[in-house]
């Protein structure tokens, strides 16, 4: 089993990097789940040399989900060993088949618990083939050197237009309609149906989904307002109203685009149902636990809320089939039973542009993890990156030291690796983690053995890897 103080030395690979351009995932103008970072490229240098940590066939690479080709040919590209899983697997699955890899990709259901995490002795990389990371546990991958990447804007577009085809079809009451025809029935009503000209759109987080789906509901003639905790930008006539409350009261139409975090669990309550205009319509495609799914039920059943659409549910199944019951939620019956109501397996990011944008870039990031430990776009590690070493630099090595963040550390490392030509190196750190990486030169395979051992007997060390 490849293990990162495996020094063989690697395959002559001298086809020239790959010429990466995307830009940093965190990068946004307003994002406020972007950790601060300016937008960075990762700039292609001419004539780089092509880091590998270790013999690549042994990089175990577990891919679940049905994670996109275009991301799966990157990784197999590679030479790394990639097992594809279309669904997701259960707690006991995940723990025997996750001791094993160096790499797993997942998408929006595989829970990453602390429990799970701690099984995975060999892991150093997550790649959540998705926007939300809530079903990772980030502090404990963090704090073991496990670095997390998302795709954190891929599907915006998707999820927007799904929103934007859903408003239509609940004005027009298109899901009972299509039902009724397919059982036969010729239904022809205009009570209660509407055009979404001149309605509001109420907008609750109004980031990269939130804001794309601003314009497209402007540029149909909708008034849209929005509330978010951040002091955002209001993009063409939007307006930011101050409470969730005050946008409750005023929209037609309300639309929820918040991430899971504790502050939103249960956030469309009773209260808030009881705040809505009578006849004004619910979505909701961010995360299951946001709205209180039986107080909804109770609101369409009063008449109080007119329609809704759910792409996103407490407990979802693992892979398709007759799941959608009482036994995955409750209320599963009651919900179903509804009129007017949309209800959709999950699929606002499922397009196949979103799924190979997506795919490409988990991809790329996971391998300029693995192959030359870049963090540009990790959302749970300090954003670090060093320009790339060129095959004029043959016998340097890159020194990948993830470390806690206490006092003394720096002056440790650097009395190691400092017997050593440091050519370049950066550091930095995000709350109790550190992150330093350091290219040095006229290294040999024993010099590089060594300054592993000495790394890694550091009581300040969380994982070391040495790149060449
Ligand atoms: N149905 C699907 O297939 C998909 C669902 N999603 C979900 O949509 C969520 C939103 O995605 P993005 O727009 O890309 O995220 P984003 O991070 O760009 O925007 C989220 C916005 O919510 C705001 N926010 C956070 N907590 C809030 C609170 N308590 N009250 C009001 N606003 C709050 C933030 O300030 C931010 O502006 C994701 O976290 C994910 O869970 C994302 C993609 C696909
Ligand atoms: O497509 C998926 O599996 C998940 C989409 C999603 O919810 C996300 O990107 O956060």
């Amino acid at each position: 089993m490849a293990t990162a103080q495996d020094i063989r030395p690697r395959k002559d690979e001298l086809a020239a990097q790959a010429q990466y351009l995307s830009t940093s995932p965190t990068a946004s103008f307003h994002s406020p789940s972007s950790h601060g970072s300016a937008l960075q490229r990762i700039i292609p240098v001419v004539n780089a040399k092509h880091l590998k940590p270790f013999a690549t066939e042994d990089i175990k690479v577990l891919l679940l989900e049905n994670v996109n080709q275009a991301g799966r040919d990157i990784l197999s590209a590679q030479g790394y060993q990639v097992e594809f899983l279309k669904s997701s697997l259960s707690e006991d699955q995940l723990i025997e088949k996750i001791r094993d890899v160096h790499v797993i990709g997942i998408r929006s259901k595989t829970k990453l618990s602390e429990r799970i995490l701690k099984e995975a002795k060999n892991l150093i990389v997550i790649g959540c083939f998705c926007i939300g990371t809530n079903q990772v546990d980030l502090q404990y991958a963090a704090n073991h050197g496990i670095a997390v990447f998302n795709s954190p804007f891929s599907n915006s577009r998707s999820v927007a237009e799904l929103v934007i085809g859903e408003i239509i079809a609940l004005a027009r009451q298109l899901g009972d309609r299509s039902n009724e025809m397919h059982n036969g029935t010729w239904n022809k009503v205009s009570n209660k149906c509407w055009e979404i000209r001149g309605k509001t759109l109420g907008i609750v987080g109004y980031g990269h989904i939130g804001a794309q789906l601003s314009v497209l509901a402007e540029s149909m003639g909708m008034s849209v307002i929005f509330y978010d905790v951040l002091n955002l930008m209001a993009l063409g006539t939007a307006r930011q109203v101050e409470t969730l409350d005050a946008l409750m009261a005023e929209a037609d139409f309300i639309t929820c685009h918040v991430p899971e975090v504790p502050e939103t669990k249960g956030m469309i309550g009773r209260k808030q149902f009881d705040q809505m205009k009578t006849g004004s319509y619910l979505i909701n495609a961010s995360r299951g636990t946001v709205v209180d799914i039986p107080a909804l039920i109770d609101a369409m059943r009063s008449g109080k809320v007119a329609g809704a659409a759910l792409d996103v549910y407490p407990n979802e199944p693992a892979g398709n089939g007759d799941y959608f019951n009482n036994d995955l939620n409750t209320w599963g019956a009651d919900l179903r039973a509804l009129k007017n109501l949309i209800l959709t397996p999950h699929i606002g990011g499922s397009t196949e542009e979103a799924q190979s944008a997506i795919g490409v870039e988990v991809a790329q990031a996971l391998t300029r993890y693995v192959n030359e430990g870049t963090t540009l776009g990790a959302v749970n590690l300090p954003e670090v990156n060093l320009r790339s070493l060129t095959m004029e630099e043959p016998d340097h090595a890159r020194v990948v030291y993830i470390h806690k963040n206490i006092p003394g550390v720096l002056r440790k490392v650097n009395e190691i690796i400092g017997d050593h030509n440091v050519d370049k190196q950066m550091t930095d750190s995000r709350g109790d983690v550190a992150y330093l990486m350091a290219d040095i030169s006229d290294v040999n395979t024993t010099n590089i053995k060594d300054l592993y051992e000495r790394l890694e007997s550091l009581p300040s060390r969380i994982m070391t890897r040495i790149l060449y």
